[in-house]
């Protein structure tokens, strides 16, 4: 006599919760719009005196709008490059967010999952300086070999 196939293991069933307007689990909210911008400034203040990968992107960035403006770019190539600048930023503070949170979670053990989430998070802030690189590359060195030129006849 043929046996059965096992059946899979049947999932908890999951009771749906639904949204609370209130963050419960939250030490503290903040309470106005406010409070919020100096919490968000609290955080680029941190990322800026404890990461140097932030610093070395705050300078070149710094460097590629100026450059840009020297050179003449347009508003709109200007802007671009305004935009790559901010992901590369943006990138770098998840990436600081990530490593706090996997720190906080896995404290000084090994982890798989916490290399995992450390190594992408790092892969995303390279990825993004890449593109910002290429993007800045595109746009800017063409009007810095004319002004080379310009300057040497
Ligand atoms: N708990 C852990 N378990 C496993 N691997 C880890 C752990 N913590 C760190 N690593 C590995 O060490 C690397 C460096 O971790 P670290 O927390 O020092 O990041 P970091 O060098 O500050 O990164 P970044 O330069 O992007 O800020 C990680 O990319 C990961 O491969």
């Amino acid at each position: 006599m043929s046996e059965l196939p096992s059946q899979p293991p049947k999932r908890p069933s999951t009771k749906v919760v639904p949204l609370k307007p209130t963050r419960d689990l939250a030490w503290q909210v903040a309470p106005t719009l406010w409070t919020s911008f100096k919490y968000a400034w609290m955080g680029i203040s941190y990322a800026f005196q404890t990461q140097r990968n932030f610093k070395v992107h705050v300078f070149v960035g710094a460097i590629a709008i100026g450059s840009g403006v020297f050179l003449h770019l347009s508003v709109v190539e200007l802007a671009v490059i305004g935009l790559t600048i901010g992901a590369v930023l943006a990138m770098e503070l998840l990436n600081t967010a990530i490593e706090s949170v996997v720190d906080l979670t896995v404290k000084q053990s090994y982890h798989e999952l916490a290399k995992i989430a450390k190594d992408c998070a790092a892969a995303a802030v390279l990825v993004s300086s890449i593109a910002a690189l290429l993007v800045a590359g595109f746009l800017l060195l063409p009007k810095l070999f004319l002004f080379v030129e310009l300057a040497l006849h």
